[in-house]
């Protein structure tokens, strides 16, 4: 039991007051954890463009004043009554995916998407309806679950997992989700062995796509960016080739080239780009007949995606991947097993490194060509 265990925590957060407006630094007040619920002391935090795009007002689920942030690494400062799975002291990494492991999406056996929390957790608040968070007498809305740009914050039991702490957490935080969406959006699919892979976007998530490629032994792994510095990059995380669409003759579809060069099409594409019209890309340049092109990127609100029907009619298969599928309780620890085994690179993603009195600043950087991930240490006010 910590000194702090059921007092509340007054400490420093980044807050999103509204929509388009840079965060500001503030003090809070962090209540303690509810039954079920973990607070967690944020040691470091990735800056993901899925924050970005909420504080940008496009995010139909965007609620202000809120804490965003959603790829953290911490240490459990207290529980709830009746947590079991997590205790004072573990390193953990909160979970935007939640797990419960009893309702119909974790039993099927098919699907990550629990739906224990994510109707509260879609409404900025803690399964009981209510928020932890207080800012100059105000509640702050958390931020899909885990509100990873605050010192200390409070999640579920379901969305929190304890990691080996042999893992640094200025790393493995990035597990939280850039890294494992791709990771897990490229691993889980069937038959990547010695396939034609197209990953369209070279990312976070585009890089970990080709990392996951490479892992699963996929034979020919073409990156696709508009970026012509990114094609050093793709090499690094296991591109075989670099086709950049601005380099294309005018007029000349980057679907119609992708199919010529590759007989027909990929066996694999993923959208890690977040542009509708690269998803249709995408899309049209799996092969006729078997190809399966996986969305993972998230588009602004009011977007849609388009292609001729026959596209589908002829065999190919749109599909589209949360947290790249994974079940966060129960696999992420063995993802950071994997990361500690050398599997699966982690390191080499962060390019950028802040303090919490930067974090505006890391917002820049992540607009970037050059930035991959930006991560903030929580200790740094
Ligand atoms: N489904 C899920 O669970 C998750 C989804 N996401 C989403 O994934 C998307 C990608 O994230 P991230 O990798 O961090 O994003 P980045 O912006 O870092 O990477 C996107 C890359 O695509 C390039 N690009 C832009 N336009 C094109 C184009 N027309 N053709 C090919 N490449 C292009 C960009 O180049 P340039 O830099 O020059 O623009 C950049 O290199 C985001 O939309 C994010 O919100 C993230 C996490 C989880
Ligand atoms: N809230 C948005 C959609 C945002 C979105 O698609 N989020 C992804 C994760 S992106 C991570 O960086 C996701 O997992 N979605 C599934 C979910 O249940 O939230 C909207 O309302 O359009
Ligand atoms: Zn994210
Ligand atoms: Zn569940």
């Amino acid at each position: 039991m910590s000194d702090t265990t059921g007092k509340v925590i007054t400490c420093t957060a980044a807050i999103a007051w509204e929509a388009a407006k840079p965060l500001t630094l503030e003090t809070v007040e962090v209540a303690p954890p509810k039954a079920h619920e973990v607070r967690i002391k944020i040691l470091y935090t990735g800056l993901c463009h899925t924050d970005a795009y909420t504080l940008s007002g496009q995010d139909p689920e965007g609620l202000f004043p809120c804490i965003l942030g959603h790829e953290g690494g911490g240490i459990v400062e207290s529980i709830g009554e009746g947590v079991t799975d997590v205790k004072v002291g573990d390193h953990v990494i909160p979970l935007y995916t939640a797990e419960c492991k009893e309702c119909v999406y974790c039993k099927s056996g098919k699907s990550n998407l629990c739906i224990k929390v994510r109707a509260t957790q879609g409404k900025g608040v803690m399964p009981d309806g209510t928020s932890r968070f207080k800012c100059k007498g105000k509640d702050i809305f958390h931020f899909m679950g885990c509100s990873t740009f605050s010192q200390y914050t409070v999640v579920a039991d379901v969305s929190v997992v304890t990691v080996n702490p042999k893992a640094a957490l200025e790393k493995v935080c990035l597990l939280g989700c850039g890294i494992t969406t791709a990771w897990g959006a490229v691993t889980k699919l069937p038959g990547v062995e010695g396939s034609t892979v197209g990953v369209f976007g070279c990312g976070c998530i585009g890089l970990g796509v080709l990392n996951g490629a490479k892992f699963k032994k996929a034979a020919r792994i073409v990156a696709i960016d508009t970026n012509p510095n990114k094609k050093e990059w793709a090499v690094k995380f296991g591109a075989t080739e670099f086709v950049n669409p601005t380099e294309l003759p005018e007029g000349k579809k980057i679907q119609d080239h992708l199919v010529e060069i590759t007989d027909g099409g990929f066996d694999f594409t993923f959208d890690c780009t977040g542009n509708v019209h690269v998803m249709r890309a995408a899309l049209e340049s799996s092969h006729r007949g078997w190809g399966v092109s996986t969305i993972i990127g998230v588009a602004a609100a009011g977007q849609e995606i388009s292609t001729r029907p026959f596209q589908l009619v002829t065999g190919r298969t749109w599909r589209g991947t949360a947290f790249g599928g994974i079940k966060g309780r129960t696999e992420l620890p063995g993802l950071v097993e994997d990361y500690l085994e050398g599997k699966m690179k982690v390191d080499e993603y962060v390019t950028h490194e802040r303090g919490l009195k930067d974090i505006v600043a890391g917002f820049d950087d992540m607009h970037k060509g050059n930035c991959i991930r930006c991560v903030v240490d929580m200790s740094q006010v």
